[in-house]
Protein backbone atom coordinates (compact mmCIF):
# COMPACT_ATOMS: atom_id res chain seq x y z
CA UNK A 1 0.00 0.00 0.00
CA UNK A 2 1.40 3.47 -0.49
CA UNK A 3 2.24 5.98 2.36
CA UNK A 4 -0.80 7.95 1.02
CA UNK A 5 -3.33 4.72 0.91
CA UNK A 6 -1.99 4.00 3.86
CA UNK A 7 -2.37 7.51 5.55
CA UNK A 8 -5.81 8.11 4.40
CA UNK A 9 -7.13 4.50 5.44
CA UNK A 10 -5.74 5.00 9.09
CA UNK A 11 -7.87 8.06 9.02
CA UNK A 12 -10.65 6.80 7.07
CA UNK A 13 -12.84 7.39 10.41
CA UNK A 14 -11.74 10.44 11.48
CA UNK A 15 -13.78 11.74 14.04
CA UNK A 16 -12.75 15.33 15.61
CA UNK A 17 -11.69 19.04 14.72
CA UNK A 18 -8.35 20.20 13.22
CA UNK A 19 -7.76 23.82 13.76
CA UNK A 20 -5.61 25.26 11.02
CA UNK A 21 -4.09 28.93 12.03
CA UNK A 22 -1.01 31.18 10.57
CA UNK A 23 -1.01 34.37 8.49
CA UNK A 24 -2.20 35.28 5.34
CA UNK A 25 -0.78 33.44 1.67
CA UNK A 26 0.53 30.13 4.35
CA UNK A 27 -2.03 28.16 2.35
CA UNK A 28 -4.86 27.14 4.83
CA UNK A 29 -8.05 27.71 2.88
CA UNK A 30 -6.29 25.50 0.28
CA UNK A 31 -4.59 23.28 2.66
CA UNK A 32 -7.73 22.61 4.69
CA UNK A 33 -9.88 21.67 2.14
CA UNK A 34 -7.36 19.21 0.67
CA UNK A 35 -7.32 17.86 4.22
CA UNK A 36 -11.14 17.94 4.95
CA UNK A 37 -11.84 16.03 1.15
CA UNK A 38 -9.10 13.49 2.05
CA UNK A 39 -10.68 13.07 5.73
CA UNK A 40 -14.12 12.96 4.39
CA UNK A 41 -14.46 16.08 7.03
CA UNK A 42 -16.31 19.11 6.81
CA UNK A 43 -14.60 22.74 6.40
CA UNK A 44 -15.07 25.72 8.02
CA UNK A 45 -13.55 29.23 6.41
CA UNK A 46 -13.53 31.43 9.75
CA UNK A 47 -11.80 34.49 7.87
CA UNK A 48 -14.66 34.45 5.41
CA UNK A 49 -17.04 35.16 8.16
CA UNK A 50 -14.90 38.04 9.10
CA UNK A 51 -15.02 38.88 5.19
CA UNK A 52 -18.90 38.71 5.09
CA UNK A 53 -18.98 41.14 8.65
CA UNK A 54 -16.84 43.52 6.41
CA UNK A 55 -19.20 43.62 3.41
CA UNK A 56 -22.21 44.43 5.64
CA UNK A 57 -20.18 47.39 7.20
CA UNK A 58 -19.31 48.66 3.86
CA UNK A 59 -22.70 48.40 2.65
CA UNK A 60 -23.92 50.55 5.56
CA UNK A 61 -21.13 52.64 4.60
CA UNK A 62 -20.28 52.82 8.22
CA UNK A 63 -16.41 53.75 9.35
CA UNK A 64 -14.59 50.59 9.87
CA UNK A 65 -12.18 52.13 12.52
CA UNK A 66 -15.80 53.11 14.33
CA UNK A 67 -15.68 50.01 16.79
CA UNK A 68 -19.05 50.59 17.90
CA UNK A 69 -20.95 51.86 14.70
CA UNK A 70 -19.35 48.61 13.25
CA UNK A 71 -20.29 46.41 16.13
CA UNK A 72 -24.16 47.40 16.22
CA UNK A 73 -24.05 46.55 11.83
CA UNK A 74 -22.74 43.45 12.41
CA UNK A 75 -25.09 42.28 14.96
CA UNK A 76 -28.11 43.54 12.85
CA UNK A 77 -26.59 41.28 9.99
CA UNK A 78 -27.44 38.15 8.92
CA UNK A 79 -24.01 36.16 7.89
CA UNK A 80 -24.49 32.62 6.68
CA UNK A 81 -21.25 30.38 5.67
CA UNK A 82 -21.21 26.78 4.59
CA UNK A 83 -19.30 23.65 5.97
CA UNK A 84 -19.52 21.62 2.99
CA UNK A 85 -15.90 21.25 1.65
CA UNK A 86 -16.52 21.39 -2.11
CA UNK A 87 -17.97 24.47 -2.11
CA UNK A 88 -18.07 28.18 -0.96
CA UNK A 89 -21.49 29.56 0.63
CA UNK A 90 -21.32 33.04 1.89
CA UNK A 91 -24.50 35.04 2.29
CA UNK A 92 -25.02 38.68 4.16
CA UNK A 93 -28.61 39.06 4.30
CA UNK A 94 -29.70 36.03 1.92
CA UNK A 95 -27.33 38.12 -0.64
CA UNK A 96 -24.37 36.15 -2.30
CA UNK A 97 -20.80 37.98 -1.46
CA UNK A 98 -18.92 35.02 -2.35
CA UNK A 99 -16.89 36.63 -4.93
CA UNK A 100 -17.11 40.02 -3.26
CA UNK A 101 -15.24 39.25 0.10
CA UNK A 102 -11.82 38.30 -1.59
CA UNK A 103 -11.91 42.17 -3.42
CA UNK A 104 -9.50 44.74 -2.46
CA UNK A 105 -11.92 46.79 -0.88
CA UNK A 106 -13.09 44.04 1.48
CA UNK A 107 -9.26 42.92 2.41
CA UNK A 108 -8.13 46.41 3.51
CA UNK A 109 -10.65 47.00 5.48
CA UNK A 110 -11.10 43.01 7.17
CA UNK A 111 -8.67 43.44 10.06
CA UNK A 112 -10.30 46.66 11.52
CA UNK A 113 -13.43 45.17 11.32
CA UNK A 114 -12.06 41.61 13.03
CA UNK A 115 -10.68 43.20 15.71
CA UNK A 116 -13.73 44.81 17.57
CA UNK A 117 -14.69 42.71 20.46
CA UNK A 118 -18.35 42.44 20.14
CA UNK A 119 -18.10 41.00 16.32
CA UNK A 120 -15.49 38.42 17.74
CA UNK A 121 -17.78 37.29 20.30
CA UNK A 122 -20.75 36.89 17.87
CA UNK A 123 -18.65 35.24 14.85
CA UNK A 124 -16.78 32.94 17.42
CA UNK A 125 -20.54 31.94 18.77
CA UNK A 126 -21.42 31.28 15.18
CA UNK A 127 -18.54 29.26 14.59
CA UNK A 128 -18.64 26.96 17.62
CA UNK A 129 -22.31 25.79 16.58
CA UNK A 130 -21.35 25.47 13.06
CA UNK A 131 -18.44 23.13 14.30
CA UNK A 132 -21.13 21.36 17.06
CA UNK A 133 -23.21 20.10 14.61
CA UNK A 134 -20.60 18.01 13.06
CA UNK A 135 -18.66 14.68 13.57
CA UNK A 136 -15.36 15.81 11.99
CA UNK A 137 -14.22 19.44 10.70
CA UNK A 138 -11.74 21.24 9.43
CA UNK A 139 -11.82 24.66 10.76
CA UNK A 140 -8.87 27.60 9.50
CA UNK A 141 -8.60 30.94 11.14
CA UNK A 142 -6.02 33.19 13.30
CA UNK A 143 -7.68 32.18 16.60
CA UNK A 144 -9.33 28.60 16.30
CA UNK A 145 -6.73 26.70 18.25
CA UNK A 146 -6.02 29.56 20.61
CA UNK A 147 -9.81 30.79 21.38
CA UNK A 148 -13.12 29.16 19.85
CA UNK A 149 -11.47 25.44 19.77
CA UNK A 150 -9.40 25.28 22.99
CA UNK A 151 -9.80 21.22 22.76
CA UNK A 152 -9.22 20.50 19.15
CA UNK A 153 -8.56 17.18 18.75
CA UNK A 154 -4.98 18.41 16.29
CA UNK A 155 -4.23 21.95 16.26
CA UNK A 156 -2.00 23.22 13.06
CA UNK A 157 0.26 26.90 13.08
CA UNK A 158 0.55 27.52 9.29
CA UNK A 159 3.62 29.39 8.44
CA UNK A 160 6.22 30.16 5.53
CA UNK A 161 8.41 33.18 4.92
CA UNK A 162 6.25 36.41 3.98
CA UNK A 163 8.66 36.70 0.27
CA UNK A 164 7.07 33.32 -0.22
CA UNK A 165 3.57 33.94 1.02
CA UNK A 166 3.46 37.05 -1.26
CA UNK A 167 4.40 35.22 -4.58
CA UNK A 168 2.49 32.68 -3.71
CA UNK A 169 -0.94 35.89 -2.93
CA UNK A 170 0.10 37.09 -6.60
CA UNK A 171 0.27 34.26 -8.66
CA UNK A 172 -3.18 33.26 -7.27
CA UNK A 173 -4.07 37.32 -8.04
CA UNK A 174 -2.67 36.50 -11.66
CA UNK A 175 -0.04 39.25 -10.72
CA UNK A 176 3.03 39.74 -12.44
CA UNK A 177 4.48 43.49 -12.03
CA UNK A 178 7.29 43.30 -9.52
CA UNK A 179 5.85 46.61 -8.28
CA UNK A 180 2.86 45.25 -7.79
CA UNK A 181 4.07 42.04 -6.23
CA UNK A 182 5.73 44.57 -4.04
CA UNK A 183 2.68 46.07 -2.59
CA UNK A 184 1.38 43.17 -1.85
CA UNK A 185 4.02 41.48 0.15
CA UNK A 186 3.54 45.19 2.19
CA UNK A 187 -0.25 44.35 2.33
CA UNK A 188 0.20 41.28 3.58
CA UNK A 189 3.36 42.55 5.94
CA UNK A 190 0.66 45.11 7.42
CA UNK A 191 -2.49 42.89 7.71
CA UNK A 192 -0.35 40.45 9.48
CA UNK A 193 1.16 43.11 11.75
CA UNK A 194 -2.45 44.19 12.73
CA UNK A 195 -3.94 40.44 13.45
CA UNK A 196 -1.22 39.58 15.55
CA UNK A 197 -0.80 42.90 18.09
CA UNK A 198 -4.94 43.11 18.07
CA UNK A 199 -6.40 42.92 21.68
CA UNK A 200 -8.86 40.88 21.79
CA UNK A 201 -7.30 37.28 20.48
CA UNK A 202 -4.21 37.88 18.36
CA UNK A 203 -2.84 35.47 15.91
CA UNK A 204 -0.54 33.19 17.86
CA UNK A 205 0.34 29.88 17.90
CA UNK A 206 -1.96 27.96 20.62
CA UNK A 207 1.09 26.61 23.25
CA UNK A 208 0.02 22.82 21.98
CA UNK A 209 -0.14 23.54 18.24
CA UNK A 210 2.33 21.80 15.74
CA UNK A 211 4.42 24.51 13.82
CA UNK A 212 4.15 23.56 10.10
CA UNK A 213 6.54 25.54 7.71
CA UNK A 214 5.04 25.64 4.17
CA UNK A 215 8.00 27.63 2.63
CA UNK A 216 9.47 24.52 0.99
CA UNK A 217 6.77 22.10 0.79
CA UNK A 218 4.36 22.03 -2.08
CA UNK A 219 0.58 22.67 -1.44
CA UNK A 220 -0.05 18.06 -1.34
CA UNK A 221 3.31 18.22 0.94
CA UNK A 222 1.31 20.20 3.37
CA UNK A 223 -1.80 18.04 3.52
CA UNK A 224 -0.13 14.65 3.21
CA UNK A 225 1.52 16.26 6.92
CA UNK A 226 -1.46 17.13 8.33
CA UNK A 227 -3.23 13.85 7.46
CA UNK A 228 -0.26 12.14 8.92
CA UNK A 229 -0.98 14.66 12.20
CA UNK A 230 -4.18 13.34 12.28
CA UNK A 231 -3.91 10.03 12.19
CA UNK A 232 -1.54 10.10 14.72
CA UNK A 233 -4.08 12.61 17.24
CA UNK A 234 -6.54 10.11 17.01
CA UNK A 235 -4.04 6.97 17.51
CA UNK A 236 -2.83 9.08 20.57
CA UNK A 237 -6.79 9.86 21.67
CA UNK A 238 -7.65 5.86 21.74
CA UNK A 239 -5.02 5.04 23.62
CA UNK A 240 -5.50 7.45 26.47
N1 LIG B 1 2.66 24.78 0.00
C1 LIG B 1 2.32 25.54 -1.04
N2 LIG B 1 3.19 25.75 -2.05
C2 LIG B 1 2.88 26.56 -3.09
N3 LIG B 1 1.70 27.20 -3.23
C3 LIG B 1 0.79 27.05 -2.25
C4 LIG B 1 1.05 26.22 -1.12
N4 LIG B 1 -0.04 26.26 -0.31
C5 LIG B 1 -0.94 27.08 -0.91
N5 LIG B 1 -0.45 27.54 -2.09
C6 LIG B 1 -1.08 28.49 -3.00
O1 LIG B 1 -0.90 29.78 -2.41
C7 LIG B 1 -2.04 30.59 -2.61
C8 LIG B 1 -2.56 31.12 -1.26
O2 LIG B 1 -3.10 30.02 -0.53
P1 LIG B 1 -4.36 30.16 0.43
O3 LIG B 1 -4.80 28.77 0.73
O4 LIG B 1 -5.36 31.12 -0.13
O5 LIG B 1 -3.66 30.81 1.72
P2 LIG B 1 -4.29 31.45 3.04
O6 LIG B 1 -5.67 30.86 3.20
O7 LIG B 1 -3.35 31.06 4.16
O8 LIG B 1 -4.29 32.93 2.83
C9 LIG B 1 -3.04 29.75 -3.39
O9 LIG B 1 -2.94 30.07 -4.77
C10 LIG B 1 -2.59 28.33 -3.13
O10 LIG B 1 -2.92 27.46 -4.19
N1 LIG C 1 -10.47 33.38 12.91
C1 LIG C 1 -10.19 34.50 12.23
C2 LIG C 1 -10.14 34.48 10.81
C3 LIG C 1 -9.85 35.65 10.15
N2 LIG C 1 -9.66 36.79 10.86
C4 LIG C 1 -9.44 38.09 10.21
C5 LIG C 1 -7.98 38.47 10.08
C6 LIG C 1 -7.70 38.34 8.59
O1 LIG C 1 -6.83 39.38 8.15
C7 LIG C 1 -9.07 38.45 7.95
C8 LIG C 1 -9.27 37.64 6.69
O2 LIG C 1 -8.98 36.29 6.95
P1 LIG C 1 -8.68 35.27 5.74
O3 LIG C 1 -8.36 33.95 6.35
O4 LIG C 1 -9.76 35.33 4.73
O5 LIG C 1 -7.39 35.93 5.12
P2 LIG C 1 -6.35 35.38 4.07
O6 LIG C 1 -7.11 34.59 3.05
O7 LIG C 1 -5.39 34.52 4.86
O8 LIG C 1 -5.73 36.59 3.54
O9 LIG C 1 -10.02 38.06 8.94
C9 LIG C 1 -9.68 36.79 12.24
O10 LIG C 1 -9.48 37.82 12.87
N3 LIG C 1 -9.96 35.63 12.90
Amino acid sequence: MSERASSTGSTASFRGQITLDGPSGTGKSSVARGVAARLGAAYLDTGAMYRAATVAVLDAAVDPEDADAVARTVAAARIEVGTEAGTELVLVDGVDVAARIRGAEVTRNVSAVSAVPAVRRQLVEQQRALVAATEAVVVEGRDIGTVVLPDATLKVYLTAAPEVRAERRAGQLGITDPAEVAALAEDLRRRDEYDSSRADSPLRPAEDAVVVDSTDLDQQGVVDRIVELAASAVGAGDRS
